[in-house]
Order: C-alpha cells, then sequence, then structure tokens
C-alpha cells in the first residue's frame, strides 16, 4: 500500500486596516545551488535576537496572490480526485489568520473553492465526456452537523454514522448534481448566507462553525470499464479563539468554547497519530470524527497554515506552525475508489464508495429541500454582515486548453521491505540506547544514595557517563556482526560511518527512514541522551551535531532548537556549557506509575524534557492552540492546566545579561504539575 503524508503550506497574511505592523513573523525564501527553500521564520519571544525557523516546501508571504496558492498546491491535487482519490484540503489558524479568505476569497480575489470549482469545470468540459460533479456542504456549528444546502432556519442535526466499509459519513446529507458552474455559485452563495458568522473584536465577519465542501467527481472510464469516484473536501475551519483578544460576549463564548475544544480534539487525534497510539480520539468530537479520512485514512492532505502578522499573534503562530510540524509526520494510505461498470460485473479490487445520500438536484435556482425540521435554535448572526460573495466570472479562464488529462500523480512510493528494516534497525537502536539508560539509571541510583549532595552539584551521573561506550552505534554493529540478515548489517554500518563522518545530509536521509512516529520520537530522545553525555563531557561539537540529529527526528521540538542554539553560542564563544543540574524526582511520575515507557524514567531528565516539552513553549494564552498540545497530559483537569500556565508565567520576564549564554528556560514538568 503507497503512503502519503499530510502536505503542509503556510500563509502568512498582509496587515489589516488598523493592525500593528512589525516584522516578528516573516516569510524566509533562500535559493541555494538550484535549490530554493522556503521557512516561516518567528522571533523567539524570550530573545528577540534568536529566532525560530520552521521549513516548509510551501511558504506564502503578504504579497502572495491566491492564483500562486491555487496553482503551485491546489491544483495538483485535483488531478488525483479525477483519478478517484479523496484529498482533503484544510485551512487552519488562529481566529482572523485569513482562513475564509484562502480558502473563499472574495470577487475581486477569489479563493481555493471557486478556482477548484471551475479547474473541475474545465477539465470535464474539456477532457472528460463521462465525468459528472456533484457537491454536498455542511458546517459543524457548537459539535452539531448542519446542512447549508438546506433550510438552516429549519435545520435538523445530521448524526455522523460508519458505513459497512468503515467510512464516516454525515446522514441525510443532500448532495446536489452541478450541470454548469452557475449551479454551483448559486447554491455556494446562498449557502454562505446561512453559514454562521459573527462579529468579534478581530475579525467582523468570523466564522463561527467550521465548513466543510465536499466536490465529487464522478469519471466513466469506458476503456477499462470501471467507474472512478474521487473527493475534494475543502475545510475552512473555525479558528481558535484568544478570548481576551476577540472580547467576546456570553452567546460567542459560547460558540468559541465549542470551537476550541474541537480544535483541541484535533491537535489530540494528531499527537495520538504522532505517538502510534493504539486508540485515536477521532469520536471525541465531530470534526474530527468527519475529517477522519484525512487524518490517518484514505485521503490526501494539505494543510493550509494561515498565520496572522506581529508580535500579538506571534503565540498563536507558534501554536499553528507546531501542529503543521505535528501533523506533517501523520501518515495516510490513500485509495481509489474505483467501481466496475455494470457491464463488467464487481471487480474484486472494487472499493465502494461511503453510502452518502443523493439528492435530485433542483432545478436551477431553485431551493434546495431542506431537511426535517427541528427544534435546534438558529444561531445569530447578528453583528457581522455576510461574507462577501463570490464572482466566478473574474477567475482567468485557463491559458489553452489541454487536449489531455495529464496523467494521475505517481503512486507514493512504498517500499515496504525497507520500511521492515528501518523498522528493524530503530528497535535495535531502541533497545541499545534503552539498556545504556537503564546502565546509566541504576548506576546514578547508586551514586545518588551515596551522595545526595553529589547529586544536587550536577556531577552524580558524571562517572557513569564516563562508561559510554566511545563509539556510538558500534556496539550495535558489533551485535549483529553475526546476523544473518545481511540488509540489517549493511544498513548499521551505513549509519554507523554516516554518523562517524558527521555526514549531515546523508544522516538525515537516514533519519528520514524510520518511517514510524513513535520510533522517531524515541530515537529522537535516545539521541538526546547521548548529545548529553557528550555535553557533560565538553565535547560540545560533537553533541551539537547530536542535538541537530535528534532534531531531524522531533522537529517540532522548541526546547531542542533552544539548545541547539545555546550550544552554538558556547562554541562560537569558545565558552563552556553546563546543563540544568537534575533536579530530583519528588516521587514517582504519572508516566512512571502507568508503566507507559521506560525510557522514561530514565535519569536523565533533561534530556527527557528535551525530546518531550516541545510545545510547552509559553502557554500564556488560553487559546484552544495552546490547549491543543497540551494534550500529553491527557487527563488533566482545567485547573492543571491553568496552573501549569501561571508557572510559565512567572517563569518569564528575566532579561538575559549581555555577553551571557541565552537563558534555558526550565519547564514544568507535567508529572512535577
Ligand atoms: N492574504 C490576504 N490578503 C488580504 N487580506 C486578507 C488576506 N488574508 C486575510 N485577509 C483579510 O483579513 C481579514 C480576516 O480574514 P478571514 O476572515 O479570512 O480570517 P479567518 O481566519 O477566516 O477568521 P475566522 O476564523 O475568525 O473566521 C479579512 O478582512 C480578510 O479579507
Amino acid at each position: 500500500m503507497s503512503f502519503s503524508r499530510v502536505k503542509i503550506a503556510a500563509r502568512l497574511r498582509p496587515p489589516i486596516p488598523g493592525e500593528q505592523h512589525d516584522n516578528a513573523i516573516r516569510v524566509l525564501r533562500q535559493d541555494r545551488e538550484g535549490q530554493s527553500s522556503s521557512a516561516i521564520v518567528v522571533d523567539n519571544p524570550r530573545d528577540p535576537s534568536q529566532t525560530f525557523n520552521y521549513p516548509f516546501s510551501s511558504c506564502y508571504g503578504e504579497f502572495s496572490s491566491q492564483e500562486e496558492i491555487f496553482e503551485r498546491d491546489v491544483k495538483p491535487l485535483i488531478d488525483l480526485a479525477f483519478s478517484g482519490m479523496t484529498v482533503t484540503i484544510f485551512a487552519y489558524g488562529v481566529t482572523s489568520s485569513g482562513k475564509t479568505h484562502t480558502m473563499q476569497g472574495s470577487a475581486e480575489q477569489p479563493g481555493i473553492i471557486p478556482r477548484a470549482v471551475q479547474e473541475i469545470f474545465n477539465r470535464t468540459v474539456s477532457q472528460h465526456v463521462g465525468a459528472s460533479i456533484a457537491a454536498s456542504y455542511m458546517e459543524i456549528y457548537k459539535d452539531e452537523v448542519y446542512d447549508l444546502l438546506g433550510d438552516r432556519e429549519s435545520a435538523a442535526k445530521l448524526p455522523v454514522r460508519e458505513n459497512e466499509h468503515g467510512k464516516v459519513f454525515v446522514a441525510n446529507l443532500s448532495t446536489i448534481p452541478l450541470d454548469t458552474l452557475d449551479d454551483f455559485e448559486v447554491a455556494f452563495s446562498q449557502a454562505n448566507k446561512q453559514r454562521s458568522v459573527g462579529s468579534t473584536n478581530l475579525n467582523s465577519v468570523s466564522s463561527r462553525s467550521h465548513a466543510i465542501l465536499t466536490l465529487h467527481v464522478t469519471v466513466t472510464d469506458p476503456l477499462q470499464n470501471r467507474t472512478l469516484s474521487g473527493k475534494l473536501n475543502l475545510v475552512d475551519l473555525a479558528g481558535s479563539e484568544n478570548n481576551k483578544l476577540t472580547g467576546n460576549d456570553s452567546s460567542r463564548m459560547a460558540e468559541s468554547a465549542a470551537i476550541n475544544k474541537s480544535l483541541s480534539v484535533l491537535g489530540q487525534v494528531v499527537h495520538a497519530l504522532n505517538q502510534g497510539a493504539s486508540r485515536i480520539p477521532y469520536r471525541n468530537s465531530k470534526l474530527t470524527r468527519i475529517l477522519q479520512d484525512a487524518l490517518g485514512g484514505n485521503s490526501v492532505g494539505l494543510l493550509i497554515c494561515n498565520l496572522a502578522p506581529g508580535t500579538k499573534f506571534r503565540q498563536d503562530t507558534l501554536n499553528t506552525l507546531n501542529f503543521a510540524v505535528r501533523t506533517k509526520n501523520i501518515q495516510n494510505k490513500p485509495l481509489v475508489n474505483q467501481q466496475a461498470n455494470a457491464t463488467a460485473g464487481p471487480s474484486s479490487a472494487t472499493i465502494p464508495p461511503p453510502a452518502a445520500r443523493s439528492i435530485p438536484a433542483p432545478a436551477h435556482n431553485s431551493r434546495i429541500a431542506g431537511p426535517r425540521p427541528s427544534r435546534v435554535p438558529r444561531m445569530s448572526n447578528a453583528g457581522a454582515g455576510p461574507r462577501p460573495s463570490l464572482a466566478f466570472s473574474s477567475i482567468p479562464p485557463p491559458a489553452a486548453k489541454r487536449e489531455s488529462l495529464p496523467p494521475p500523480a505517481p503512486a507514493m512510493p512504498a517500499h515496504l521491505t525497507e520500511e521492515e528494516i528501518n523498522a528493524r534497525i530503530a528497535k535495535a537502536v531502541e533497545l541499545e540506547v534503552a539498556r545504556r539508560l537503564e546502565e546509566r539509571e541504576e548506576a546514578a541510583r547508586k551514586e545518588r544514595s551515596m551522595s545526595v549532595l553529589h547529586e544536587e552539584h550536577g556531577s552524580a551521573s558524571a562517572g557513569s557517563l564516563q562508561s559510554l561506550p566511545p563509539g556510538l552505534l558500534s556496539p550495535l554493529l558489533k551485535k549483529h556482526r553475526h546476523s544473518a540478515d545481511d540488509e540489517l548489517k549493511q544498513r548499521l554500518e551505513e549509519l554507523e560511518s554516516k554518523f562517524e563522518r558527521g555526514d549531515r545530509d546523508k544522516d538525515k536521509r537516514a533519519s528520514d527512514v524510520l518511517l514510524s512516529p513513535l520510533s522517531r520520537k524515541k530515537t529522537g530522545r535516545a539521541y538526546v541522551a547521548l548529545a548529553r553525555a557528550h555535553t557533560q563531557k565538553n565535547n560540545l561539537q560533537v553533541a551539537l551535531e547530536l542535538y541537530r540529529k535528534a532534531e531531524t527526528y522531533v522537529p517540532d521540538n522548541v526546547k531542542l532548537k533552544e539548545r541547539i542554539i545555546e550550544i552554538e553560542w558556547a562554541i562560537k564563544n569558545d565558552r563552556p556549557f553546563a546543563p540544568s543540574p537534575k533536579k530530583p524526582r519528588r516521587g514517582p511520575s504519572r508516566r512512571a506509575k502507568s508503566g507507559s515507557s521506560k525510557h522514561r524514567s530514565a535519569p536523565d531528565a533533561d534530556a527527557d524534557e528535551d525530546a518531550d516539552d516541545a510545545q510547552d513553549s509559553g502557554k500564556e494564552n488560553t487559546n484552544a492552540h495552546a490547549e491543543a498540545y497540551e494534550d500529553e497530559d491527557e487527563d488533566k483537569g482545567e485547573g492543571g492546566s491553568a496552573k501549569r500556565r501561571r508557572r510559565h508565567v512567572k517563569s518569564e520576564g528575566k532579561e538575559r545579561e549581555p555577553g551571557t549564554p541565552p537563558k534555558r528556560r526550565r519547564l514544568v514538568k507535567f508529572e512535577d504539575a
């Protein structure tokens, strides 16, 4: 089976009138040796002389046009929908960051939705005589699903169900056939008037719901006697909200709480997928249930991270970008939805599409029959004007009519044998490092019992660290020297030589092949532990390489980035570097108690923190993004979260003396809080 990672694009909007403009968040583009790269750069809130870099293949700045985004990132995905795949594109970001602008746009600057519809029609007309298009459009408001193509005043809450093939669908959601672009324009404009919007301090037309437009593309392929059913899900998420900034009143607060909760669950789903968890909490919100296919399912995914500019939005931006980094690791397994045509009888390879109910097309311009009336109160759009309508005519026609459909994007490579080998190597590395950590823990425990004082001065583990073998992977290599598995031996040798040479490019490639998110995290943690050992021996250059290596496995780890900056600083200024001494544990951690991982109880608490506490950087904001990344602490109550935030706030505000290394903030560990 082929795998496909969720692709990430980041878009920084320009300042809007009345907003202060500063450069705290910016897009960096570089062209080196014919290779172009781009990144979002954010000033470190605690030290403006330092920055956080988030490299993504698609980064758009304030001058990027709607067309640029569509042509570069969306159009290629439309090919996949025509090949029978499900594609999900979702716009994510804090309120007022430009999600609706990106998805819908305006009459002057049409966004992804009108452009995608036009592109589908262009192709259908010019290339696929047998193609048909249909649409459904729903909103998730306060965790209930409503049909936006029906009469919203008397809308029923729609149930979310699963069909016999495990596909999640919204029951009774209407699907309208679209014969012309006009059909869509009329239905979509009408539906958007019904979408729940409200006015907040940050956005006069703020979306109060998540909106999901699905375009169904059915292509009959008479040559192969099959019908391909592709889908394009275009998702405009409601933005997470910091109620201090939005100035929400009580009714808006209820909406805001629902928005923040669903986004928090989205964060938990992404986190669980990254952890390789056996239970993914899709069912904890309608949003994640409906997006299940896009997150670890059979859909091809594009996440567009919308970012608002300036210091005011910096923490939200960091939260959004950290979410993006986590999402990037999610692997989907795209499937082609195809059915053998009736004359040929059912094909064994057939994957039936989800059993969503279609309703007949209304006559042109006619209202679509609404679902059963309900007593669900209609939410108020008071204080907000309608979103501007779209003008499809303003989208320029394609330059030239294409003669034939470009070949579908090649299937993603699925080197299963390679994966197996990699998994074994990852496991071997993990086991070896775990063994070493255990040895060290044992030694440290003995030492601690001899002298508590000694430990408090940070030298407790020094003796045990001396006993670490000089070669990093050599013991593993030795262990497998007589193994019958030549490929495994060869890969270990490669890893060994790559690492010892410090060949970072190849090294990165080696890290890329360890595919399981859990393995990545564990391996990252292992490298952090080794790096720390070298730091304590003052082998700063080696330690730096090891930390960088760790970063390739856990790229979203803010603390790790900070540690790298600190060591770089120490090397550059020829200063020794002393990691902060480990605080003694007050008692067994919650994780240790639950026995979830023996790595967690390793004595190298700093390393453990380094690998785990990425998202803790500045959680002062009480918005949903921040909550979403606190999801490690699954059973935390709100009080616990607030307590942690207060502690973080307390630790802020101490300025660094010029000429001293950047201080590493010691974060309160979840277990301690
Ligand atoms: N790239 C852009 N260029 C110009 N204006 C933009 C851009 N992105 C957003 N805007 C403007 O910023 C404002 C907020 O954008 P938008 O309503 O799309 O945000 P949002 O993320 O959908 O907010 P919410 O989550 O509250 O619905 C709007 O006035 C919009 O026109």
